[in-house]
């Protein structure tokens, strides 16, 4: 059954509930029915049923807490507002020295034999991201050679003499990242490389420095779109443009921001691979105490997830720039959401993926914040400037512009309806003002919520 949030992996948080509620005000549910996600399909009911508190486990949990017996009804009106507070306090504080107390066993069997023995990491493309990421681990270990692969001398010549990349004028780089335009010298002896070329390139990229590419070297690829005329996502660009099948792939995904991660704000991401020994090694590389990074072997859903919500984004900046207010925007976000879960479960995703960090985690940010660049091209055709225009004047790529065409094809060949996502496509492709698209959305179908 999917995950609800009574019924998450913390079974202390649902023993000590009865303690947070009293006794008379704890829901006594039997029977909660939520429906499943595929719209073509017959809805399947999931039922979840939730009869009486956990009486045992509240004694257990009293009792370890050394406190007295629950009290009966009677006697639960006699007890002071104080004493429950302090009673409550009690359990808050014991659930928290438990988490503490886990999480410090954990960390002290955390393995970090893939840092020390990494020599050499590479990094294509030397735009934010990849500058980001090349910063991060350069930052881990001193001793580690980060190289990053640059097409322009003007850029390589400011990261070596400067330690400084135009993207982040403010941030001095780490000493031991150094910036090539040699392909075979930025790919010789690495152990992990790190993939930051925008989509639409990535193929014609991995072409060209294919010959110095090794077949055992880990990709971890930071690219989020789709490739428009083929529809395939960068676990099938990769391995095909290096044709080699087998080239080891990871998928990193999440709520980033490249500049936050630059300042050393607390970001999680998830790596993502089909291989679990890379995933735990990827986890190693990157993990620090301003980023966490969770594994997962959906590839497809993490993937997915992060091409769409691109173009989630760029509906949500439309909304933004046309002046639509709150309620439209969480009415759009939400069936962007379910859109994206539709055609992402029917690719065979798992739906918690697509509700975890890579997919609801980076909905949000996206979606939501005035840094990302697919809201703020919304947000400016939305205010009726075009996409032409929009285009020249940016010096960034906005994955969602390419990875809207896209999804159509994939809605079809899914069979999938996305109206949201679609209406992006049309108003990109300048079939549809961003007001007819408005229009037209409010007089779609009111179905039954899915
Ligand atoms: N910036 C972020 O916050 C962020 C966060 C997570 C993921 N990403 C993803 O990372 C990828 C890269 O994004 P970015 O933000 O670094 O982009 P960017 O626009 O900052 O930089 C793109 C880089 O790619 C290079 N490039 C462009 N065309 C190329 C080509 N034909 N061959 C080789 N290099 C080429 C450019 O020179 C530039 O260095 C995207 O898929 C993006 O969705 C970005
Ligand atoms: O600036 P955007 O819209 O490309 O988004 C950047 C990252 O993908 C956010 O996680």
């Amino acid at each position: 059954m999917a995950a609800s949030p009574l019924l998450g992996p913390s079974s202390a948080f649902i023993t000590s509930a009865p303690l947070f509620f009293p006794a008379a005000h704890i829901p006594k549910i039997s029977s909660i029915t939520f429906h499943h996600h595929q719209r073509s399909e017959k809805p399947s009911p999931l039922h979840l049923h939730i009869t009486a508190p956990n009486i045992d486990s509240y004694r257990r949990l009293r009792a370890a807490s050394a406190d007295p017996p629950p009290p009966d009804a009677a006697e639960t009106s006699t007890i002071g507002a104080a004493d429950r507070s302090k009673d409550r306090r009690k359990v808050v504080k014991l659930a928290w020295d438990k988490l503490v107390r886990w999480s410090r066993s954990w960390r002290s069997k955390a393995r970090t034999d893939v840092l020390s023995t990494t020599k050499k990491v590479v990094v294509l493309g030397g735009g934010s991201f990849g500058t980001a990421m090349a910063a991060h681990v350069a930052e881990k270990k001193a001793q580690l050679e980060v190289h990053m692969l640059v097409r322009d001398r003007q850029v390589c010549q400011s990261i070596n003499d400067r330690h400084l990349n135009l993207y982040f004028p403010e941030h001095k780089l780490p000493e031991n990242v150094i910036a090539t335009t040699d392909a075979k010298a930025a790919l010789c002896g690495a152990d992990y490389c790190f993939h930051a070329v925008p989509v639409q390139f990535s193929t014609s990229f991995l072409e060209g420095v294919a010959a110095y590419v090794d077949p055992g070297l880990p990709f971890i690829s930071l690219s989020k779109g789709l490739e428009l005329n083929t529809l395939r996502m960068m676990s099938q660009i990769i391995p095909q443009a290096l044709k080699n099948p087998r080239q080891p792939f990871v998928a990193l995904s999440g709520p980033s921001f490249a500049s936050e991660l630059m300042n050393k704000l607390p970001t999680a991401l998830v790596v993502a691979s089909k291989d679990k020994k890379l995933t735990n090694a990827a986890q190693q590389l990157l993990s620090s105490n301003h980023l966490r990074i969770s594994t997962c072997s959906d590839v497809t859903g993490v993937e997915i997830a992060g091409a769409l919500k691109n173009v989630l984004a760029i509906a949500a900046g439309i909304v933004v720039g046309m002046d639509l207010g709150n309620n439209c925007m969480a009415a759009l976000v939400a069936q962007g959401c379910s859109e994206i879960r539709w055609l992402a479960t029917k690719m065979g995703a798992k739906p918690t993926t697509i509700t975890g960090l890579s997919g609801t985690g980076d909905i949000m940010l996206t979606c939501f914040v005035d840094l990302s660049r697919n809201r703020t091209v919304g947000i400016r055709l939305g205010s009726g400037e075009k996409l032409d225009d929009i285009l020249g004047s940016m010096n960034q790529v906005a994955e969602g512009i390419s990875t809207a065409g896209a999804v159509i094809a994939l809605a079809q060949k899914y069979k999938v309806k996305m109206p949201v996502l679609t209406a992006v496509a049309r108003i990109i492709d300048n079939e549809l003002t961003p007001r007819a698209a408005v229009l037209e959305l409010m007089s779609l179908p009111q179905v039954e919520d899915v």
